[in-house]
């Protein structure tokens, strides 16, 4: 046992663009015009569209919605101030709470800014703002503007989806035969498969095409010298402890929730991943979290998931089509569910939920194991902040631990804990853009019995 770490460290700075030539620069510079650029032109491209279902109704709210999102970018492009949300959501006071707290933060000298502010923010704060738009100008409120990319991804990721089922359907064929130790390889095996589906993410790509084109099974083994942290032991040491009735006060049923991140490939790895959880009875209910708006180019909506799996069920292969009336049937029965609380898209650090969110984090706590998907959750998991790389994950945490949980991420910004001495220069030293190109990923996990271990 490591010896306790009794370090108390101090909170670091906020990633944020005000550090000229940063990641968080770079991105508020460059690639957050484009995305708002590709965003006005896909309203555009659509103009026909609302003027045949809605008439003139639909021309108005196309030019007043473009109008409002070009006004944003000029901002953005500016460094105006961040401004209050003008709509009635049921997020809008709160995120203008947050902005008055990030004003408080900041001190009275300099207004809340996209180049001056916490990255995190403002780079949430303009996904919130594209929703505003489009509430503001009904008829097309409900248009999806990120539809187009998402559906893309899972089209072209066709094979990799046929090949991931096909290997479902040799697990599930004889899964009541499989021992221990075979289980826990097709776990390890489907984790992982899980863990680089979220490379597969538009955001960081600001739009272009990056669906899953090569074996997702096969690439696993020449992928590990990419994982810098796998905590994966411990992972199956949470769902098995679990399993064991008597151990604790809980009935048997166990249940892991999935903090999703992006559609197409991505949310198809990770329902593949539930259905073994499901099927090799390592866990008896799966929620899934997921985006209550159209959020980061490719995240998860209601409406993406339900149509993932209506796309799988009509696949035309048998072993896809199969997998999708299983995952229907899931869900009809209560086994999987789909959840999609306010907090996950505001731009809170994950240490405030428990605060500001009371409600999520309580029903997190009814989780053995929760699953947090990608880079934003990380970002939000360790605060965004500038941590050393070897700070230990449960202090990044500061406190938020609701259940034992596991981040799977592909490194897509510059923060990063957990690593061993020398390990962060190394990896800079052989690849510079190691934290952001989304070529390496970690399965790091926490749980309140681990917080000797930083
Ligand atoms: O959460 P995801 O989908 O893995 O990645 C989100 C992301 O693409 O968006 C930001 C860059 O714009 C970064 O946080 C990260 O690169
Ligand atoms: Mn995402």
């Amino acid at each position: 046992m490591m010896a306790a770490d009794r370090t108390v460290h101090a909170v670091p700075p906020s990633l944020s663009a005000k550090v000229v030539g940063s990641f968080a620069y770079l991105t508020v510079r460059d690639r957050l015009p484009t995305i708002l650029t590709k965003v006005i032109d896909t309203i555009h491209r659509n103009k026909n569209k609302f003027f045949e279902e809605y008439g003139e109704e639909g021309i108005r709210a196309e030019k007043q919605t473009i109008g409002l999102l070009s006004k944003m970018r000029n901002e953005l492009q500016t460094d105006k101030p961040v401004l209050e949300l003008a709509d009635e959501l049921q997020d809008t006071a709160s995120w203008n709470q947050y902005l008055q707290r990030q004003q408080d933060l900041q001190g009275d000298q300099d207004s809340v800014s996209w180049f001056k502010s916490p990255w995190l923010y403002v780079e949430c704060y303009m996904y919130r703002r594209v929703q505003e738009a489009l509430w503001l100008n009904p008829p097309i409120s409900d248009y999806d503007v990120f539809n187009e990319g998402k559906t893309q991804s899972f089209f072209e990721s066709q094979q990799a989806m046929m090949t991931l089922c096909t290997y479902s359907e040799g697990v599930n064929k004889n899964i009541e035969e499989l021992s221990r130790n075979q289980l826990l390889e097709h776990f390890n095996k489907l984790l992982q498969v899980s863990l680089w589906g979220n490379k597969c993410d538009l955001s960081i790509s600001a739009g272009q095409d990056n669906s899953q084109k090569t074996s997702p099974i096969d690439s696993l083994n020449s992928l590990q010298p990419f994982i810098l942290v796998n905590d994966s032991n411990m992972v199956w040491a949470a769902l098995t402890a679990a399993q064991r009735p008597g151990q604790t006060e809980k009935t048997s049923a166990v249940r892991v929730d999935i903090v999703l991140d992006n559609s197409g490939f991505e949310l198809f790895t990770d329902l593949v991943l539930a259905d073994f959880l499901v099927s090799s009875r390592l866990a008896h209910e799966v929620h899934f979290h997921g985006k209550c708006f159209p959020w980061f180019v490719s995240d998860v909506t209601a409406n993406d998931f339900q149509w993932t799996i209506r796309q799988t069920m009509a696949a035309n292969h048998k072993w896809m089509s199969k997998s999708g009336v299983q995952w229907k049937s899931h869900l009809k029965e209560g086994v999987w569910s789909y959840h999609d609380h306010p907090f996950w898209t505001q731009p809170h650090e994950f240490c405030d939920m428990e605060a500001d969110a009371p409600d999520l984090y309580a029903t997190l706590q009814g989780a053995d194991l929760v699953l947090f998907k990608g880079d934003l959750n990380y970002r939000k998991l360790t605060g965004d902040r500038e941590w050393a790389h070897t700070v230990g994950f449960n202090t990044a945490l500061r406190g938020f631990g609701p259940a034992p949980l596991c981040s799977l991420r592909t490194l897509k910004a510059n923060v990063q804990v957990g690593l061993q001495p020398g390990q962060g220069e190394a990896l800079g030293s052989q690849d510079p853009d190691w934290m952001t190109s989304g070529k390496y990923a970690v399965i790091q996990f926490s749980s309140a019995e681990s917080e000797q271990k930083d």
